[in-house]
């Protein structure tokens, strides 16, 4: 059904804060045969065509983070508009985390000239209204910086290794403003929070409150 327009899949797109559980959160589903879920592409991040770009922003944010944002636009736009037969797609984050998060504070940051967060916002805005992407539900998995640093740290991503709690505590905020406060840029679909704080062996009953609407069986109540 990818083809005819009408039936594109209920899209869900899982958001928050680097170490917030959003690999978890999309292992829970694999559960389900009929669900088509998308993994943040981080392995091509660090391999384009050879080149680790996801490391060289890192370790060089100033002479990078263009070309990462760049190329991190692409593929989330490849995820958007990939076809499925499922009924439902599942994606580790998405174009507008990639704008109203990252490149936010990477602009905010100085990171990002004036003149690159102009080119990647003239894209994104292209993008959004003439390309496929249509979001249903966001997930946002709610955490603490303190809580993320230390799941970073124990993870121990290489390129990771040095972000400061600072940063993710910026991050953690454009998070709060977007989906929490929705005082930042507007919201693609009605969020539902998670408490992402919750250790992993608690965490599923927090995941099986979302199941139905992530099935796309519950309409989302907007007090939720
Ligand atoms: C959409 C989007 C995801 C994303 C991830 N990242 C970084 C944060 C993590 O260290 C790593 C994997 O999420 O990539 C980023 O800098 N910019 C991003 N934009």
């Amino acid at each position: 059904c990818a083809e005819s327009k009408k039936c594109r899949p209920f899209t869900v797109i899982v958001e928050g804060n680097i170490g917030c559980g959003k690999t978890t959160f999309l292992d829970y589903f694999k559960k389900y045969t009929n669900i088509c879920i998308l993994s943040e592409p981080i392995e091509l991040w660090r391999n384009c065509k050879g080149h680790n770009l996801l490391g060289h922003m890192y370790s060089d944010p100033k002479n990078w983070s263009f070309t990462f944002q760049s190329y991190v636009q692409l593929t989330m736009l490849q995820h958007h508009t990939l076809p499925t037969n499922f009924p439902v797609k599942l994606m580790e984050r998405s174009i507008y985390s990639a704008r109203y998060c990252f490149v936010e504070k990477m602009k905010r940051d100085g990171l990002l000239s004036k003149p690159s967060a102009t080119v990647i916002d003239e894209w994104f805005q292209w993008l959004i209204q003439n390309t496929p992407i249509n979001v249903d539900l966001v997930v946002y998995l709610r955490s603490s910086p303190e809580i993320v640093h230390e799941r970073i740290k124990k993870r121990n991503r290489s390129e990771e290794m040095a972000v400061p709690l600072e940063y993710l505590e910026q991050l953690h905020h454009l998070h709060e403003e977007w989906l929490y406060y929705k005082t930042l840029y507007h919201c693609p679909a009605p969020v539902l929070t998670i408490d992402a704080n919750l250790d992993i062996s608690s965490i599923a009953e927090e995941y099986e409150k979302c199941e139905p609407h992530i099935l796309n069986k519950l309409p989302l109540r907007t007090s939720v």
